[in-house]
């Protein structure tokens, strides 16, 4: 009989547990690190991760840990989903405990402050290992639709296609259907960008604009997108895929998205530091919206949409006023 395959994952928020359980599905042993003694004690006493995911009974086959040498040792899989600017400085700890030919996942959807590198960019640089043996996992797949083993597809993508469909295997549930994808820059992308375009749909959500308007930012903010890949070297295509519409529609249809409803309450009048309060989970775009302008700016790509998420959560722009200028940009053909 083969050895099961080996999944450590960072850490036990929304996405790395239920993650995990889909890796348990799928047949690997997955060592689950938890930042905190408590939720590692509930998750192998009662099953359960009371904080993130309640209600929710993991296989058997997910063991939890505080430590995260524990978590590492033998990994085939080493699977990141931790808060994108918290990665970094976690990944500089955890770099030393690798294991040798370990593949590195990332589950995150954001783009780091200050340098601009996607995820998968971060690991590289932190790491040193090589980009064949960084892989991401991507698509409309919000974490508590997946606990409850409803279907949905996801992209793995990595450039070397065989660890691809390595990963896939590892991660193929009959509720989880991953396809492979060489396009990692595309594939990243289409994650870290769609939380701001979430969070705009769900501010024109909140102030009652209607779905023209929502299918008006969806197609608008997936041509901002597509434009800022294709100046990074996407596959323009890969933006029709899973990695960018697929998500695109699920996060800014679903009131599950801590963007899109992050976006809703701004909308409504809410403040920001009203909305982050009542915000319990990671919402990437809030960041992340800052970073993607700064990238687009660099190769002198022109994302409004995004730029009017920064205005609105970073500058205090009212969303009317936003909403005005935006509307009275200059006309122009549609694929420009
Ligand atoms: N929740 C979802 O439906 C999905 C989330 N993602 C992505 O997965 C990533 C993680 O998101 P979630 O699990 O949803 O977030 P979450 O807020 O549910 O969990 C975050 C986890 O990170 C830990 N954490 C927070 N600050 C930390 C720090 N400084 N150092 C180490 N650990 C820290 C928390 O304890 C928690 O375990 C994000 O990039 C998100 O965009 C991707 C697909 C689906
Ligand atoms: O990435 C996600 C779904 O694919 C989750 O979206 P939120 O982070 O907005 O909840």
């Amino acid at each position: 009989m083969s050895k099961a395959v080996k999944a450590a994952v960072f850490s036990a928020g929304s996405w790395g547990t239920a993650f995990s359980m889909v890796l348990a599905d799928a047949g690997c042993d997955v060592t689950l690190w938890a930042r905190r003694a408590e939720v590692a004690e509930a998750i192998n006493t009662t099953r359960i991760n009371p904080d993130y995911l309640p209600g929710v009974e993991l296989p058997e086959n997910v063991r939890a840990t505080t430590e995260p040498a524990e978590a590492l040792a033998d990994a085939d899989f080493t699977v990141l989903s931790v808060p994108s600017q918290t990665l970094r400085a976690n990944l500089a700890e955890w770099t030393p405990l690798l294991a040798p030919d370990t593949v590195l996942v990332s589950l995150m959807k954001g783009v780091e402050l200050g340098s601009t590198m996607r995820m998968s960019e971060v690991v590289e640089d932190v790491t040193k290992v090589g980009r064949d043996r960084i892989a991401v996992v991507t698509g409309p797949n919000l974490a508590r639709e997946i606990a409850a083993r409803m279907p949905a597809a996801a992209v793995v993508a990595c450039t070397d296609e065989a660890v691809a469909r390595r990963l896939q295997a590892a991660c193929h549930t009959p509720y989880f259907r991953p396809y492979t994808n060489t396009d990692v820059v595309g594939c990243e992308l289409g994650g870290a960008v769609k939380n701001v375009i979430g969070l705009a749909v769900g501010i024109a959500d909140g102030m009652g604009l209607g779905d023209n308007a929502k299918g008006s930012l969806i197609t608008r903010g997936l041509a901002e997108t597509t434009r800022l890949g294709m100046a990074l070297g996407a596959d323009p295509l890969t933006f029709s895929g899973l990695a960018g519409l697929g998500d695109l529609v699920a996060t800014c249809s679903s009131p599950l998205s801590r963007n899109h409803t992050f976006g809703t309450n701004l909308g409504k009048g809410m403040t920001l530091e009203e909305t982050i309060a009542v915000t319990k989970q990671t919402a990437e775009g809030v960041k992340s919206c800052e970073s993607v302008a700064d990238l687009a700016r660099r190769h002198g790509v022109e994302m409004p949409i995004t730029e009017t998420v920064v205005d609105i959560v970073h500058e205090g722009k009212p969303p009317v006023v936003a909403l005005k200028e935006l509307m009275s940009r200059s006309a122009k053909p549609e694929r420009r």
